[in-house]
């Protein structure tokens, strides 16, 4: 079997987010969730939610549908990267992604959902793709839909090809020859404690020479932007007239019209250049001509992150065989 399905930019201004179309129970109910390969719960939006968190969110309701069951006594509770966090109960149901299905997915329905869940009115929940070592249903943890759909599946993978303010695809169990150029560069990946970790081979600043410098992080669709080491950073913004790192805004800043040079990453062999329109990530606040940068320094963190805003440069392939591995391809 195979799946192929779209991934839409939530605002069509800024690449903040990716949501996907997802059929949960009989008859189907469709939500949209975003993609998250940085977590590995599959949450939702519920008629077990209260209305007061809920703005304009479609819900799934299990008792509409003739194949949920509830998983009695489990629960799930959950804080992101940002902050952003939510908790509830877990039923199992049909669930199917742009026509692979998988009976028996644990969706896990919110009881609580923080604010920047609430406002963000067209998320319906997130569907996880790390490591299924890293979801959170108590007392027994739950697989994934990609581990779920694995054995279904001609080849244990998924791919993701994120584009700029366009829709793009995540497709399961088939790697489209049409959706990249030359060869993918596979590198081997780190599984524990549950990301898609791997090594970058080094970076240049617009036509600066590259620094060979190994990056260590992790490939995070759920993540907007890309946080890595400050020595980096701040070697990017010097070359960013009037560019500040901000304690207000919580990081760089420049002027809207400010020139941005392109961020070129390795990985092995192959050099991903990141345009320079890709390192504009909004403005501050709606109408400011002041922007927040697309590359931020990950050192409050723990862990450098090539979010949305590196992965749109690439056609990158998750691959769930054992070893795991990451291909990336120039597209
Ligand atoms: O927290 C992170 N990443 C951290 C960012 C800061 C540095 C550490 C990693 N990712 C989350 C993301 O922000 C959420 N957000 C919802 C609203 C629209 C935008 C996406 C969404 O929910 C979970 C995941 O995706």
């Amino acid at each position: 079997d195979t799946g192929s399905a779209a991934a839409v930019p939530i605002d069509p201004r800024f690449d903040i987010a990716y949501v996907t179309p997802v059929t949960i129970g009989t008859p189907p109910q469709t939500l949209q969730l975003d993609f998250d390969t940085g977590s590995s719960d599959l949450w939702v939006f519920s008629s077990h939610t209260p209305t007061s968190q809920i703005r304009g969110q479609e819900i799934y309701t299990p008792d509409k549908s003739t194949t949920s069951k509830l998983l009695d006594g489990h629960t799930w509770s959950i804080t992101y990267g940002d902050g952003s966090a939510s908790r509830g109960n877990v039923y199992t149901d049909n669930f199917t992604v742009g026509g692979l299905a998988v009976a028996s997915q644990a969706i896990q329905c919110a009881q609580q959902v923080s604010s920047s869940f609430t406002t963000e009115e067209s998320i319906d929940g997130l569907l996880g793709l790390g490591f299924s070592t890293l979801n959170t249903v108590n007392p027994a943890s739950q697989l994934t839909f990609f581990d779920n759909a694995k054995s279904k599946l001609g080849s244990p993978v998924f791919t993701a090809d994120l584009k700029n303010k366009q829709a793009g695809t995540y497709d399961f169990g088939f790697i489209d020859k049409a959706k990249y150029t030359g060869e993918i560069t596979y590198v081997p990946v780190n599984p524990d404690p549950g990301y898609w970790t791997f090594t970058s081979s080094g970076y240049a600043v617009g036509s600066g020479n590259f620094s060979g410098s190994p990056i260590t992080g992790i490939a995070d669709t759920g993540t907007s932007l890309v946080y890595l080491p400050t020595a980096i950073v701040t070697a990017y913004y010097r070359q960013v007239q009037g560019a500040t790192n901000s304690r207000n805004y919580g990081g760089y800043v420049f002027p809207c019209s400010a020139t941005l040079p392109p961020f070129t990453f390795g990985v092995g062999e192959t050099k991903f250049t990141i345009p320079a329109s890709y390192m504009s990530y909004a403005p501050v606040t709606d109408g400011s001509s002041t922007c927040f940068g697309g590359l931020q320094s990950s050192s409050g963190i723990g862990v450098n992150i090539w979010g949305d805003v590196a992965l749109k440069a690439a056609f990158v392939v998750f691959n769930g065989a054992n070893p795991p591995t990451l291909g990336w391809a120039t597209k």
